[in-house]
């Protein structure tokens, strides 16, 4: 598992990070969401130790994150960083290289993982004359290539068309499915909230929400229900300590006190008449991130 325990950084002397606690499971995917400048890139490079903390720590497994165990972590940079006029079989070959394959086992992996990418067939050509998507692939192999304990990636969804998307989502599930920790960073979160386990939110620099998408919606859900009901909601206007938020015919949208009021209300409506729908009004994870990421 992997530990971020009060990690800070300052850049020029203002503080980017100030206290980022969180930890990747194994076998789970992990959203890193925050807005532009939050502070994500600095947290990923900091657990690939490309950059030094202020402060705090990176534990891998317990112990403090070094080298050694840095050797065996596979990561995605922003920067991407592929040579563009090097084909994705060489590249391959020569990363696999660098974390000390023999030649022809090198080649023998970096091809059988451009075949499960879906890239057997554009292996030997220029990396630059891949469409963005294969390009966003050979880089997600390339971070693959070692056969990472850990699996670190920023931003892998950007700019990829939807069926891509899915492409990517397969490749990331497969290596958790291994028992492989993975933590991505993504502005999508309609994306982040279908396909990830967990979910960390970063905002001024400190964690501002963690858990499951499931825990992180339930628990900020408030008193607020949807009715539809089989005659004008008007009426609900008039009911004591109910606060409207929308009337649109036979619909309406309210917020509650206390959600414990839930069944006088309801059986007030049905007092009233027919209730087609009565449900609690559960936010979207982009509820959820405006509220706490402001
Ligand atoms: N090497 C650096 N020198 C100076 N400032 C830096 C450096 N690296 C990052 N920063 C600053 O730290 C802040 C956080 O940047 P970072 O790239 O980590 O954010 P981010 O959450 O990844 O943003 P985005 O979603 O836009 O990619 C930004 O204000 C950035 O300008």
């Amino acid at each position: 598992m992997l530990e971020l325990d009060g990690i800070s950084r300052s850049f020029d002397g203002r503080r980017v990070l100030d206290g980022i606690s969180f930890s990747v499971e194994p076998g789970r995917l992990t959203g890193f969401v925050g807005s532009n400048g939050a502070g994500k890139t600095t947290t990923m490079r900091i657990i690939l130790g490309v950059l030094a903390p202020d402060s705090g720590a990176v534990r891998w497994k317990g112990q403090t994150a070094d080298r050694e165990a840095r050797r065996h972590f596979g990561y995605m940079p922003e920067e991407r960083g592929l040579y563009p006029k090097m084909n994705p079989l060489d590249q391959l070959v020569f990363l696999a290289r660098l974390h000390g394959v023999g030649a022809a086992e090198a080649r023998r992996k970096a091809a059988e993982l451009l075949e499960q990418l879906g890239l057997g067939e554009r292996m030997k050509d220029k990396l630059e004359s891949l469409s963005l998507g294969n390009q966003q692939r050979v880089q997600v192999a390339a971070a693959l290539i070692h056969d990472p304990v850990l699996l670190v990636l920023d931003e892998p969804f950007s700019g990829l068309d939807p069926i891509t998307v899915d492409t990517m989502t397969a490749i990331l599930r497969t290596s958790a499915a291994g028992g492989v920790p993975v933590l991505f960073s993504s502005h999508q979160l309609d994306l982040v909230e279908r396909i990830c386990d967990d979910l960390v939110i970063v905002a001024g620099g400190g964690v501002v929400a963690r858990g499951t998408v499931s825990e992180l919606r339930h628990e900020r859900a408030g008193a607020r229900f949807r009715l539809v009901l089989g005659e004008d909601a008007g009426w609900l206007r008039d009911v004591p300590g109910l606060e409207v938020l929308d009337v649109d015919g036979r619909q309406a949208l309210v917020e509650l006190p206390d959600v414990s009021h839930d069944q006088q209300l309801l059986a007030t409506a049905m007092q009233r008449g027919a209730v087609h729908e009565f449900s609690r009004v559960i936010p979207a994870l982009a509820d959820i991130y405006r509220e706490v990421a402001k």
